[in-house]
């Protein structure tokens, strides 16, 4: 069975000043060892989750365990580089690096920290506060990965970095996962860039867990299908039940639904390719659709396509 790197149980974090929730009654595990996706529109809840993760701040309800333990006692073995990427602007960017290593004395890795820091041309000679958006992002992962994180938490880690420095740095990230076995976590509103890296997704709407798994095992179980409308007094019609429909959408004759199949689909229904994408945008845009969430039994045995359409490959469906 996978181990999880972050298990919450009934999260929740509730702003005072503002009084309202960012994240509600959350439950998930996100597996160790893996590259998780944390999508969900803006104001969701994903810099609140993270920043519950890294112990910066503490739960209103529920538990979060990182790494097997506390987030605050974990602390020194998680990597975390916020979506404001917070460093000290009188610092030059090899200052801000002997920092980093006088806080990290056991773990950390000079090489890499120089290597990722001076990538791009930057002078390690540079203040911080005299660096663009983006370069303040190449050191703040550089001082993330230079710590030999066991779990890197990444709030939009490439949202400002022009194609080629994103490029080499997922590269970077993706080594890095490979070669330790590094847990890592990061939101991100660009679905391209989460598709080639992840093999896990955790979505979040409106402060709650919408939708969870391992991507390959949630692609198993939804299903893109088109179909004809039936023809009534009062318009083009169609009936899914039993099964579950994400979203539905009539042209002309013919209807395009995102469904979890609940058993064989009607007759004279064709099921169509679903990327990544389309699967998440249709459930962007239908927040009450019911959300789901695969277990880690599925996470360890993927579901065959034929077991994906039977109800019981649909383990936790929640009424919406
Ligand atoms: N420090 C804070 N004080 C008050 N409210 C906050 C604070 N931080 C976040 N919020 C609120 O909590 C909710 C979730 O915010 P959060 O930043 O976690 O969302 P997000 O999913 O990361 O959004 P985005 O995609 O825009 O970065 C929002 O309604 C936000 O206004």
């Amino acid at each position: 069975m996978t181990s999880s790197a972050i298990e919450a149980t009934g999260l929740g974090k509730v702003f005072r000043r503002r009084g309202g929730w960012a994240l509600r009654d959350c439950t998930f595990q996100l597996p160790a060892g893996r590259v998780s996706a944390l999508v969900g529109p803006n104001g969701a809840g994903k810099s609140t989750l993270l920043a519950l993760a890294a112990g910066l701040i503490a739960p209103s309800e529920g538990t979060v365990t990182v790494l097997g333990g506390h987030p605050a006692d974990v602390r020194p073995r998680i990597g975390f580089v916020s979506q404001d990427k917070p460093l000290y602007p009188q610092l030059t960017i090899a200052e801000t690096l002997r920092m980093g290593a006088d806080l990290n004395p056991d773990r950390w890795d000079a090489d890499t920290a120089e290597r990722v820091a001076a990538g791009g041309g930057l002078d390690l000679g540079a203040r911080v506060r005299s660096l663009s958006g983006g370069q303040r992002t190449r050191v703040a992962l550089a001082l993330a990965l230079a710590k030999r994180p066991d779990l890197l938490l990444l709030d939009e880690p490439v949202a400002d970095l022009d194609p080629l420095a994103r490029h080499e740095l997922m590269g970077t990230l993706m080594a890095t996962a490979a070669q330790y076995g590094t847990t890592i976590v990061m939101s991100s509103h660009v679905i391209a860039e989460l598709e080639e890296s992840c093999d896990h997704l955790l979505l979040i709407g409106d402060g709650r867990v919408r939708l969870a798994g391992d991507i390959d095992d949630l692609l198993a179980v939804h299903s893109l299908i088109t179909g004809p409308a039936r023809e009534t007094a009062t318009g083009a019609d169609f009936d899914l039940a039993p099964h579950t429909t994400v979203e539905s959408r009539i042209t002309g004759r013919q209807v395009t639904a995102l469904v979890r199949p609940a058993g064989p689909l009607p007759a004279g229904w064709q099921t169509n390719d679903l990327s990544l994408e389309a699967l998440l945008l249709a459930h962007l845009r239908n927040p009450a659709a019911p959300p789901l969430a695969l277990g880690p039994a599925s996470a360890s045995a993927s579901p065959t396509s034929q077991e994906a359409t039977s109800a019981s490959a649909i383990p936790q469906e929640e009424p919406a």
